[in-house]
């Protein structure tokens, strides 16, 4: 139930819009009701009339039930614009809330999130919750205030009609639904983990779908495919049948509702307590008025599902947040950034859950303007100490400080302004080669968007395309090589015009030659604007133009200085060399 009131807590802004769909929601409801009751009425009055031949002014009548009919498909059209516009700004509002909660949580939970879970979550559990106000909230308040209305009316004229027609509301909006439920609970659940695994398969499935054809397990997994497929469509069916069974009970329990009315008001018309014209208008009042709580089965079938996902979502929300503790984005942070060293001192780092320590004792300065490489064996924490620099993750053994002040306390904005990564893993948007590029710089003019791929020596590539920077890329940058790719997310970081660039790997997988040319612009690049480079390579002939190289094994620094004297005096630097 805490997630009940979470969620309407979350949607407390959109409070006037939902009264608002709800107030009209049972004007309609009551209009129709009505319509039914007084038509009822109105027929059988003009039927006596016309065998007694007595006059009657019809004109009142007929006027009340022009008037009805008008509020109900009016409240009914009203209606369904305010509440699905409350529907809208409440997902909209849900969307936003929890992509504002995840992302300051996603570099550091990188581990524990799986990507195709992490969609199902952000989009089919949100998705899921627009049932809550239109689905659950709604049809359960207007059944609560219509059916005593309802009640109460009948009560009016026949008190035990009113009782059994408030006991048959019951069974059919709480009492059947609630039976129905527990019928189909364990199929339910079912039902929902293997949707579940499902998306979590088929995401996993299209991603890996080259490995699978590769080795040669595509079948085996459109197998496993199918079995969860078929398992799906047997729950669905089963899920059906209890539904149809239900619907039956429902609309015997109905018909019989309207029996038990004639069998209460027939005598009590024979012993004058009841004026006869008032049977067919509150038989006519008894079957329309199971429509407060027609909407009620389904709210309880989908309130457990419902509540699943928004704990789903809340289980994101509730995780610990890395603290960080920031600082204002003032100008004193962007000026240090600019113009300071970048030192970590006696920095130690493990991730979280982790035993064992990625980085130990990291001690070193880096002055500005200074070219520094980063070199070491797979996993001896190169990686971690460029994403510690760019405030991925919060440091607690040691510091890593800019300026002399801690990285810790700078605001993310101001420090990934002036510190461009180009990572390993970087992503290419299903956008145009100018898109992508103006991602890391809005302000870019074209001539500066091609100069800079020239720069990268993508300049001839481009030139070659029909719709040059214009090119549409595809998914993933699908429309280029492994390599073009690298050197667009190298262009990405020179636009952005930071004081500090941090490459991982930047031209890994290149040819000799495209390297040599790549790595001159770079190096040309950053002289001339005075920037600092930090750069993760193994290449002999960049290190031979850096300042510092730093080398890491196991998460320390075992030797520094340039690749000259590192050369003369440290054999694993020598040994690392011939290595790659
Ligand atoms: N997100 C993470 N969660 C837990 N452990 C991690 C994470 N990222 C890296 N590690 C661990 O930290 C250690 C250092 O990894 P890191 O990626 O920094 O190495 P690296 O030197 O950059 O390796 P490579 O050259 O292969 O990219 C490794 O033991 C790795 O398993």
């Amino acid at each position: 139930m805490r997630n009940f009131f979470r969620l309407l807590e979350l949607m407390r802004p959109q409070l006037g819009f939902m009264l608002l769909g709800a107030l009209l929601s049972l004007l309609a409801l009551l209009a129709n009701i009505s319509l039914l009751a007084v038509s009822g009425w109105f027929l059988t009055i003009m039927a006596m009339a016309g065998l007694t031949g007595a006059s009657i002014n019809y004109f009142t009548p007929g006027a009340v039930v022009r008037f009805l009919a008008i509020v109900r498909t009016v409240g009914r059209y009203a209606e369904r614009v305010i509440t699905h516009e409350a529907t809208f700004r409440i997902l909209a509002q849900l969307r936003y809330y929890f992509y504002q909660k995840l992302e300051p949580l996603l570099p550091y939970y990188q581990v524990q999130f799986q990507s195709a879970d992490l969609l199902t979550r952000m989009q089919q559990d949100i998705d899921n919750l627009d049932n809550f106000y239109l689905r659950i909230l709604l049809p359960a308040v207007v059944a609560l205030v219509s059916v005593p209305l309802v009640c109460a009316a009948v009560a009016y004229f026949s008190v035990s009609l009113a009782l059994v027609l408030a006991l048959v509301l019951i069974i059919l909006g709480l009492g059947l639904p609630y039976v129905s439920y527990l019928w189909a609970r364990s199929q339910q659940q079912e039902k929902l983990n293997l949707n579940n695994q499902m998306q979590l398969g088929l995401v996993d499935g299209i991603f890996a779908l080259r490995e699978l054809v590769m080795y040669q397990v595509a079948e085996r997994y459109q197998v496993s495919m199918l079995q969860l497929s078929s398992r799906f469509l047997q729950l669905e069916l089963a899920l059906q049948q209890k539904n149809s069974v239900s619907n039956l009970v429902n609309f015997l329990l109905v018909n019989a509702l309207v029996l038990c009315s004639f069998i209460i008001l027939v005598p009590l018309a024979a012993a004058g307590k009841l004026a006869p014209e008032y049977i067919a208008s509150l038989s006519l009042l008894m079957l329309v008025s199971i429509e407060t709580v027609m909407a009620l089965p389904l709210a309880c079938q989908l309130l457990p599902q419902t509540l699943a996902s928004a704990q789903r979502l809340f289980d994101i929300v509730d995780m610990p947040v890395p603290h960080f503790n920031q600082g204002p984005d003032g100008l004193n942070n962007t000026v240090a950034i600019q113009a300071g060293a970048i030192a970590f001192n006696h920095l130690s780092f493990s991730y979280p859950g982790q035993q064992t320590y990625s980085l130990t004792d990291i001690h070193v300065t880096i002055q500005p303007g200074q070219k520094v490489a980063i070199i070491g064996p797979s996993g001896a924490g190169k990686s971690t100490l460029v994403n510690l620099l760019m405030g991925f993750w919060p440091t607690a053994a040691g510091q890593v400080t800019i300026a002399e002040q801690d990285i810790n306390g700078f605001s993310k904005a101001s420090l990934r302004q002036h510190i461009a990564l180009m990572s390993q893993t970087g992503h290419i948007f299903n956008a145009t080669i100018a898109d992508n590029l103006r991602l890391a710089n809005p302000d870019a003019t074209t001539a500066d968007m091609v100069q800079v791929c020239q720069q990268v020596g993508l300049g001839d590539f481009i030139a070659s395309l029909e719709f040059g920077i214009d090119t549409w890329l595809g998914e993933t940058g699908a429309g280029l090589s492994g390599g073009q790719k690298q050197r667009l997310q190298l262009a990405q970081v020179l636009l952005r015009d930071s004081r500090v660039l941090v490459l991982d790997e930047p031209s890994k997988g290149l040819d000799g030659l495209t390297e040599q040319k790549m790595m001159d612009e770079i190096f040309s690049h950053v002289n001339a604007k005075q920037q600092t480079l930090m750069m993760i390579t193994h290449k002999p002939i960049m290190l031979q133009q850096m300042d510092l190289i730093l080398v890491m094994a196991q998460g320390q620094i075992i030797a520094q200085g340039d690749h000259t004297s590192l050369m003369r005096t440290n054999e694993y630097y020598r040994d690392l060399l011939d290595y790659f």
